[in-house]
């Protein structure tokens, strides 16, 4: 820095004491000339003091308005100004001699920094301001105590419980303004405490009590109400349990009917007949059309809705199956149509959504649709016609996107003469029907029925049954199979249980089929009585050598019959030879 008027007082450079400060000195004279510009001057506006000293102010600093504190003779404190990024605040003067102006000077900070603090601590400021009325607001009461125990914040919705005034709390011990709260213990320890039921004003409340930790240690501690009485938890602890109740039968309910257990694979059968149908549902399958599903009891009518449900595009959709036989008449209305909350004595709040509603997207299988009463065969009409259905007690009528399989054994023709299944319903059902023949008809699907069967419960028992022997065979054959495919499983799966080795044999037979087999050869051989035991002996013995592959003693056991009965009984009949 050079000096106009140099090297006065004694020779000492007392000019050199303005590159020292830590502002930026500029000074003028009366004609708005520098005389000094100090070195952090010349830093800031980039120009040496060299350069600058003599010319005027504003060719160097052209924004600056130290002439006018020359012009006015006042000074100008604290102004702010902004220079390549930076800003500085300043302050001019004028300097004075007898009373008149010589010259100005300008002193300047840069607070770049400052000001981004100050802008921070601002939103700081703010946050704060957010958080405490939020705090107030929060329906939960909430206080905080620091390290002594000293409450530092308690929100609106805690005072209100008390009956104070949060103001009035700051700074007191916890326990004198809360006396039951476990703070202390928390502060103490710097374990939480969740589920505490406390006394908090006048009543027992569910409270939260956290330790606040900074760094390890424990600075303070939070509690929260999270249930201002006890009573509040119980209703939301009983209204949750109450859902629960209600989503498990809802689930169940799915479940239970959303699932189309079998395809078409699953189906068992090489008969013409079981051939034919398959082929028809898969044809049919693609389409949207009524099915109806005639059939002796077990022939497998549900087991063809079901294939013809996964055949179908819809195969991603609920099955939903409902037995018009099993459900009580005047529940079975609300079953499949549902209803409007309040709609009877007893109906759950919110009403109930029906098995149609239920199927929306896909196929409802009307199982013994036979036993559907008139009144709703006339309902169920209309559903068919117009696709939408009606809740009980709402007159608003809902469309649902389902397609019908219904089902019976009974044959529904004779029905209508009585008087007892409309003809109209009849012929809307049967736009396609499948009419599954029993299995007395169609033998030739014995084989791979029982072969199946035993695969079936060699699984399910862990057992390995390699078939079945010729004799027991032929009974299955020759029996009438009222109770078709489920009786022939049924029959199966009770010679499992008494089973000993790997084949079965007639024994294992339930007795009926055993007598069946009998009593139609005596009936078509029209013996004497005589010759009739004879042949139910011979028979008897020679199933309990079969069974016990010629073992005499077991056989002799199984009959009841000493040994030696048991040889003379095998030289009657000649059956030395053979065992
Ligand atoms: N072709 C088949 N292949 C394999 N299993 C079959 C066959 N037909 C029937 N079943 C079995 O027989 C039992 C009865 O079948 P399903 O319930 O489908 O008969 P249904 O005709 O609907 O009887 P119902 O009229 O009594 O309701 C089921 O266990 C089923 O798995």
């Amino acid at each position: 820095m050079v000096l106009a008027a140099e090297k006065i007082n004694n020779g000492f450079p007392w000019y050199r004491t303005f590159d020292s400060l830590n502002h930026a000195v500029v000074i003028i004279d009366r004609k708005a000339r520098i005389v000094v510009f100090n070195r952090l001057a010349e830093r800031i506006f980039n120009c040496s003091s060299f350069e600058a000293i003599g010319r005027p102010v504003k060719e160097i600093i052209p924004k600056t308005d130290l002439p006018k504190v020359i012009e006015t003779g006042q000074p100008q404190f604290g102004r702010k100004f902004k220079h390549k990024d930076k800003v500085y605040v300043c302050n001019r003067m004028p300097i004075l001699e007898e009373g008149s102006v010589i010259g100005a000077i300008c002193m300047a900070q840069d607070i770049t920094e400052m000001e981004s603090i100050a802008e921070e601590l601002q939103a700081i400021k703010e946050l704060k301001g957010t958080l405490e009325t939020i705090l107030d607001l929060a329906y939960e009461g909430m206080v905080v105590v620091n390290r002594e125990g000293r409450i530092t914040m308690l929100n609106q919705a805690f005072a209100t419980l008390l009956g104070v005034t949060p103001e009035e709390t700051i700074g007191k011990p916890i326990d004198q303004v809360v006396p039951n709260l476990r703070l202390p213990v928390v502060l103490e320890t710097g374990k939480g405490e969740i589920g505490d039921i406390e006394r908090i004003g006048d009543r027992d409340a569910v409270t939260m009590e956290v330790p606040i930790v900074k760094d390890g240690q424990v600075v303070g501690a939070v509690a929260k109400i999270m249930f201002r009485d006890v009573e509040e938890l119980n209703a939301l602890a009983q209204r949750v349990n109450a859902l629960c109740a209600e989503l498990d039968y809802y689930k169940g309910e799915v479940e239970r009917y959303r699932d189309s257990k079998y395809s078409l694979d699953k189906i068992i059968g090489n008969s013409g007949a079981i051939r034919k149908l398959k082929e028809t549902v898969k044809k049919v399958a693609q389409t949207n059309s009524t099915v109806l599903i005639m059939g002796e009891t077990g022939t497998g009518k549900e087991l063809f809705a079901h294939a013809l449900h996964r055949e179908s595009s819809r195969r991603h959709g609920p099955f939903i199956k409902v037995n018009c036989a099993a459900i009580p008449e005047n529940l079975l209305e609300s079953e499949l149509f549902g209803y409007r909350e309040g709609a009877f004595t007893g109906a759950r709040k919110g009403g109930q959504i029906g098995k149609f509603e239920l199927a929306d997207g896909g196929t409802i299988f009307l199982d013994e649709i036979g036993d559907m009463p008139l009144s709703l065969q006339a309902k169920l009409l209309r559903v068919l016609q117009d696709k939408e259905i009606e809740r009980l007690g709402d007159a608003k009528p809902r469309k649902v996107n389902v397609r019908i399989i219904a089902a019976t054994h009974q044959d529904l023709k004779e029905r209508i003469g009585r008087g007892e299944f409309r003809e109209d319903l009849f012929y809307r059902l049967n736009v396609v029907s499948l009419n599954i023949p029993p299995l007395r008809e169609r033998k030739e699907d014995l084989r791979l029925l029982v072969n199946h069967f035993v695969e079936k419960y060699n699984c399910e028992f862990g057992m390995r049954v390699t078939g079945i022997s010729s004799d027991a065979y032929r009974l299955l054959l020759n029996y009438h199979w009222p109770g078709n495919v489920r009786e022939l499983e049924n029959v199966i799966e009770r010679c499992f249980n008494v089973v000993e080795g790997s084949t079965i044999l007639p024994e294992h037979l339930p007795m009926y089929l055993q007598q069946f087999g009998r009593s139609r050869r005596l009936v078509k051989k029209k013996c004497t009585l005589k010759s009739l035991l004879d042949q139910a002996e011979e028979g008897a013995i020679r199933e309990a050598l079969e069974a016990t592959k010629g073992n005499k003693i077991q056989a002799a056991g199984l009959l009841g019959i000493s040994r030696a009965s048991l040889y003379q009984k095998i030289r009657k009949y000649g059956l030395d030879r053979l065992y």
